[in-house]
């Protein structure tokens, strides 16, 4: 680590920011209005329009292909148009022609799926390096993920000595590193956003900042409500659950890197770089905290639930354990498990439930022996989030409030003991209509 090095900033751009020619010479006007954005953490380049494909999903259907032995010439000659298209409108020479077919070598001997996924982020990185001057490093060499896809501690020695040079310009590709075996191991979709905050940390950097096509965190999706409100300023905890519950501007996993050596960091706009964006602190200012009770409402519709009933569960020890030693004999992983005292559900991601939903109920009735037992196949649920909602009274009374006033029928509650949020079930077709109910009530 190098935290005697005060005055640089690592600078991540999202998929949306390098999805052409056009975008990456937005990203290099930002890159040279500050000398301080020194360390840069490109994604691969994203969709160009709503029809257009990301990279990275095209890496996965050519490695998808080829482990079928299937032809997968149509997608990957996609991907050679895409980056030999953006070497030649820039007018840069970056290799890449002979890097692409050294890669359509590697998928037809049969690479590792994360190894070809890596290769948008690898590929728009040196892409960069070479239009910038700046030095390539790679993260095979210095992010060290662990087993369970988190980042391994001794990554803040090794990439902290890799990005030293407190003069020279950095590009560190985002989205991988490697395995205590040193092949190559991506983190989870959208996982630059980590590799962003990781460099943060390993350098020492004054700031993160995380460029993407929106102007910071905005208090609902903005493909649910028109021109949502953007936030100036949230906390870590607060913007991990937005992420967490959907909104997918930042990877939730995003925050603990920098949260805890205290980076702030700042959600920009590359369409907009005059825009202040969002800045994420571990306390509001006193002018955040007079205008607003909601940092936002976040939420997803691909969630299924299973509630089991039975007379005096509350005096049977090691019911709702039991319940739960079914999901992990099962692997399925659960997000929430409210209960009441005859009737206990689990929410999991839908797609855990998708083909055996039926098997996992038969277990779940020869275990726990229940009167009844209910599968939702398809729920929303949605978090309204905020640090101060411990602090206001009357926050769920408003929530609940404008959820009837539109007709919405809620099907589950859930309020962690932080308080830092209310959580809401509501059936899927209702998920829209909810986020803008509730929105509508905090914000007009
Ligand atoms: N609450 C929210 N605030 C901002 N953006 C959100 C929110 N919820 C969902 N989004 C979506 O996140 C998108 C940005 O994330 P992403 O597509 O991963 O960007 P990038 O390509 O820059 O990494 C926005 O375009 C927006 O549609
Ligand atoms: N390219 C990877 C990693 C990433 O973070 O991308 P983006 O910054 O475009 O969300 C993905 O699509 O998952």
């Amino acid at each position: 680590m190098n935290p005697t090095n005060p005055s640089r900033f690592v600078s991540k751009f999202g998929g949306s920011s390098l999805a052409g020619a056009g975008q990456l010479r937005k990203v290099r006007s930002i890159i040279d209005a500050d000398s301080r954005r020194r360390i840069i953490v490109p994604s691969a380049p994203g969709k160009r329009d709503n029809s257009d494909t990301k990279i990275t999903d095209l890496l996965y259907l050519c490695h998808h292909a080829a482990q079928l032995g299937a032809d997968f010439s149509s997608s990957f000659s996609r991907i050679v148009e895409r980056f030999t298209g953006l070497e030649s409108e820039l007018g840069v020479d970056a290799g890449l022609a002979q890097q692409l077919e050294q890669l359509r070598a590697d998928l037809q001997r049969g690479v590792s799926v994360d190894h070809a996924a890596s290769r948008g982020e690898y590929l728009c990185g040196r892409l960069l390096a070479a239009w910038l001057d700046a030095e390539f490093v790679d993260p095979v060499d210095c992010v060290v993920i662990s087993a369970n896809g988190l980042v391994e501690p001794e990554t803040w020695d090794l990439l902290g000595q890799r990005l030293a040079d407190p003069e020279r310009r950095y590009v560190l590709p985002g989205f991988y590193g490697r395995d205590a075996e040193g092949r190559v191991r991506t983190f989870t979709r959208g996982g630059s956003d980590v590799t962003g905050a990781v460099a943060a940390r390993a350098a020492g950097a004054e700031l993160y900042e995380n460029w993407t096509d929106v102007s910071g965190l905005l208090m609902a999706d903005p493909r649910i409500v028109d021109s949502p409100r953007p936030m100036a300023e949230v906390t870590y905890a607060e913007i991990r659950e937005m992420a967490y519950m959907g909104a997918s501007v930042l990877h939730d996993e995003a925050m603990a890197p920098v949260r805890e050596v205290g980076i702030p960091v700042n959600i920009r706009n590359t369409n907009a770089p005059d825009h202040p964006g969002t800045r994420i602190v571990a306390q509001l200012s006193a002018e955040t905290l007079s205008g607003t009770q909601i940092a936002g409402v976040a939420g997803k519709d691909n969630f299924a639930m299973i509630t089991v009933g039975k007379n005096l569960m509350n005096r049977e020890v090691g019911f709702v354990y039991r319940l739960l030693g079914v999901l992990e004999h099962n692997d399925i992983p659960f997000e929430h498990c409210p209960s009441s005292i005859d009737s206990v559900s689990v929410i999991v991601e839908a797609r855990w439930l998708e083909d055996r939903a039926e098997q996992l109920m038969d277990e779940i009735r020869r275990t726990l022996e229940p009167d009844e037992i209910d599968y939702v196949p398809r729920i929303a649920l949605i978090a309204i989030v905020g640090e101060e909602m411990a602090h206001t009274p009357g926050i769920a009374a408003r929530v609940f409030g404008a959820l009837a006033k539109g007709g919405i029928n809620v099907r589950l509650i859930n309020q962690g003991a932080s308080e830092l949020n209310i959580i809401v079930g509501v059936a899927a077709e209702d998920y829209a209509a909810a986020v803008q109910a509730i929105y509508g009530e905090f914000v007009g």
